[in-house]
């Protein structure tokens, strides 16, 4: 295993299992072999699409489906290329016993500087499957190595002074991105050109089937009470009245803490009124304003009362 030494993060190497309670629909089934079939044609494949459309585990999934060992690089704005590739590092030492002059045991200590390779280095190396998620939050200049690499299969080390300035691609690397695009200000013109050259499949929320055995396999309840809940959140969604979305997280929330009461939405409805309000109201008004609040209270109110019924 590498450190980073910079930012004392751990370049892990991950051999990716199906997760346990993988929901797999007609829509994630058509989503995953889209991506499967761009990434066997050699191109890289991006997951566009709002907070909560399942992005991530997609991306995860797809790199299942490679089965190569993957590498995850989480965006970051603070990120500079070094941090992507890696820098020299720290001091190796080296003691040499000079064992001619028996009589003088001369020590020398021989100081190298030490190259330390990041994700990214490791990936294209080693021909792992990368997955850069969110990969919009790191800035332009960071991201500007990824290009020779997408375009050319060729890395160019430049950030440091390591003999292999040049490192070809591994025939097996591949790499799946992912961003928000509510996330993405601007024209950035590094980010532009990396999305030239990766094939872009766009994201929303999940349709009704899909979001409904997601929020079950987490909770484990019935089917009749899963619906229930998200029928709640998909009709505040569907209102269009509110600042943000209400996620499949927010189901999964409400569902999770209600089985954690051993309760239901119609086991007890003031209970359920009570989680979907406070879960609900948090997840779709992030400045907390007040009036906002109050219209997802009324909107859920009147939403509970038609679903347990
Ligand atoms: N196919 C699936 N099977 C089971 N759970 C899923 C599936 N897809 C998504 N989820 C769950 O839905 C939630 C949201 O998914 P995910 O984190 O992948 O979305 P995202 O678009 O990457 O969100 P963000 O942009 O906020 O990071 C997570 O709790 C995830 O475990």
């Amino acid at each position: 295993m590498n450190k980073n030494n910079s930012n004392n993060e751990t370049n892990t190497v991950l051999e990716l299992k199906p997760m346990q309670d993988f929901v797999e629909t007609e829509y994630i089934k058509n989503i995953t072999n889209r991506g499967l079939t761009y990434i066997k044609a050699g191109f890289p494949v991006h997951f566009r699409g709002p907070s909560g459309t399942g992005k991530t585990t997609v991306a995860m999934h797809l790199a299942s489906k490679i089965g190569r060992p993957v590498i995850i690089i989480h965006g970051d704005s603070e990120y500079k290329t070094s941090d992507l590739v890696g820098n020299e590092s720290g001091y190796k030492f080296k003691k040499l016993d000079d064992k001619f002059i028996h009589t003088v045991h001369k020590q020398e200590e021989e100081m190298t500087k030490q190259w330390v390779n990041n994700r990214l280095t490791i990936a294209v190396k080693n021909g792992f499957t990368l997955i850069y998620d969110e990969f919009t939050r790191s800035r332009a200049e960071a991201n500007n190595i990824l290009l020779p690499i997408l375009q050319e299969g060729m890395m160019t080390t430049s950030a440091s002074k390591q003999e292999d300035y040049y490192m070809k691609v591994h025939p097996e690397f591949r790499a799946i991105f992912t961003s928000n695009p509510e996330e993405y200000a601007g024209v950035n013109r590094t980010q532009d050109a990396l999305r030239d050259r990766m094939v872009t499949l766009d994201l929303d929320h999940f349709d009704y089937d899909t979001e409904l055995r997601i929020t079950q396999a987490k909770s484990k309840l019935t089917l009749k009470e899963t619906e229930i809940i998200v029928k709640v959140v998909r009709g505040l969604r569907e209102s269009g009245k509110v600042e943000f979305d209400p996620t499949v997280r927010g189901a999964i929330m409400i569902a999770k803490t209600l089985a954690t009461l051993n309760t239901t939405p119609l086991k007890s409805k003031e209970t359920f009124r009570t989680i979907c309000q406070d879960i609900l109201t948090s997840e779709t008004s992030r400045v907390g304003s007040k009036t906002n609040q109050e219209k997802v209270r009324g909107i859920v109110d009147l939403l509970i009362d038609k679903y347990t019924k």
